[in-house]
C-alpha cells in the first residue's frame, strides 16, 4: 500500500522491507510496502516520463537501509553479479527497464 509521509520505524531495518520514492512535490513522499507490485510502483513513476520527454530534468532516487529493496525496486531481481533475467518480466521488472521500454516505445 502506498502511503504518504515517513517510512514507519519498524519497516526501516528489515530486508526487502519496502521502498521510498520522492516525487516532484517533495511533500508527497511515496512509501511502498514489500508486497506492492512493481507495476503499481512504476504506475506512479510513469508520469515523470512525460515530463522527461517535454524536456524537464527528472531524477528517481532510491534511498534506504542496506537490504531494504532499492536495487529490486529500480532494476528487478538481481544477484551479486548484477541483474538477472526475471522469471516473469511482466511482474518482476523494476523501474529502470520499464522506463527504458516506455521511452523507446514513445519515440
Ligand atoms: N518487494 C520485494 N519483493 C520481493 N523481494 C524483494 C523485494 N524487495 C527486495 N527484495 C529482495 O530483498 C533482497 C534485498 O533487496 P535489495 O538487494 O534490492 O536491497 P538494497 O536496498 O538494494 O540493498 P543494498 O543497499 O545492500 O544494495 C533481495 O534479495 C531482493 O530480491
Amino acid at each position: 500500500m502506498k502511503t504518504s509521509g515517513q517510512l514507519p520505524h519498524e519497516k526501516q531495518a528489515r530486508p526487502g522491507s519496502g521502498a521510498v520514492l520522492a516525487f516532484p512535490d517533495e511533500t508527497d513522499l511515496g512509501v511502498y510496502g514489500p508486497a506492492e507490485s512493481q507495476s503499481v510502483v512504476f504506475g506512479d513513476v510513469r508520469p515523470l516520463l512525460t515530463s522527461l520527454l517535454d524536456g524537464y530534468n527528472v531524477c528517481v532516487m532510491a534511498y534506504g537501509q542496506t537490504g531494504s529493496g532499492k536495487s529490486y525496486t529500480m532494476l528487478g531481481p538481481h544477484s551479486d553479479d548484477g541483474p538477472v533475467l526475471p522469471l516473469d518480466p511482466q511482474s518482476d521488472l523494476g523501474i529502470i527497464p520499464r522506463a527504458a521500454e516506455e521511452l523507446f516505445r514513445a519515440q
